[in-house]
């Protein structure tokens, strides 16, 4: 793989003083994300289009120490790669976030997070499902044109593991395509990808999925069923 552009090219793709241009956000994000036990270990990560560019870290290091230099810069929908970072190989999630980018999103998380992981080992089928729990209002609803209600029930799909990430792709493009208003799939014994139509509509509906994938781990052990009906209120 070789980039079309000069190096001085390629380094005016991720060098700005824009806090908020995807090279400088990608580093604040995974060191918060961090923070959160989401991407320790160099695992999970996140990827954020711009117009034609999609901007990815490296694979294998600590996300939590990205600089805006290490990014590389993928041209949408061409796939070609215009900035390659020497002696560094792109994220091995690059295969599931173009499936997330293929469906019209701004950017993808990927997170390790305990509790999206603990929530794949409760449920055991193909799916994990939340009702009546306000947090659920966090998450798009696509066929509505709007959110998911209080009421309504969340599923999201659950695909299996593999010994590669990027061998996820396929399953994780049915489990899109089976579930045309899911905004997540979760990996199961791995992690979760959360999708939204621009970086911070993705990080807000990352928490909005962590926070019912933690409040489902809490119900289970209490016995209460996360899918279930809401009790009468007792006199
Ligand atoms: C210890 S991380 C194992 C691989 C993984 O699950 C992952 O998310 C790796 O992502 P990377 O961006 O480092 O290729
Ligand atoms: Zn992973």
């Amino acid at each position: 793989m070789s980039s079309p552009l000069s190096e001085e090219e390629q380094n005016q793709l991720v060098y700005s003083d824009d806090p908020h241009h995807p090279a400088n956000l990608i580093c604040e994000l995974c060191r918060n994300f961090y923070t959160l036990g989401w991407v320790t270990g160099t695992g999970g990560g996140i990827s954020i289009r711009k117009e034609d560019h999609i901007y990815i870290a490296p694979s294998g290091v600590q996300k939590e120490r990205l600089a805006p230099e290490n990014m590389f810069v993928m041209e949408y929908p061409s796939l070609n790669y215009l900035r390659l970072p020497e002696s560094l190989k792109p994220s091995a999630c690059t295969p599931l976030f173009l499936a997330a980018y293929d469906k019209g999103a701004g950017a993808c998380i990927h997170t390790h997070s305990q509790w999206a992981v603990l929530v794949t080992l409760i449920n055991k089928g193909k799916t994990f499902k939340i009702a009546n729990t306000e947090m659920i209002k966090g998450i798009p609803c696509p066929s509505r044109k709007g959110y998911f209600g209080y009421h309504d029930t969340l599923e999201i799909p659950i695909i299996e593991n593999t010994a590669h990430e990027e061998d996820l792709r396929d399953s994780l493009a049915q489990a899109i395509a089976d579930y045309p208003d899911t905004s997540a799939v979760l990996v199961r014994r791995h992690g979760v990808y959360v999708w939204g139509d621009t970086v911070w509509k993705a990080k807000t509906q990352a928490e909005c999925y962590d926070y019912l994938f933690q409040l489902a781990v809490e119900m289970t052990k209490l016995g209460l069923d996360p899918a279930g009906p809401i009790e009468p209120v007792q006199d």
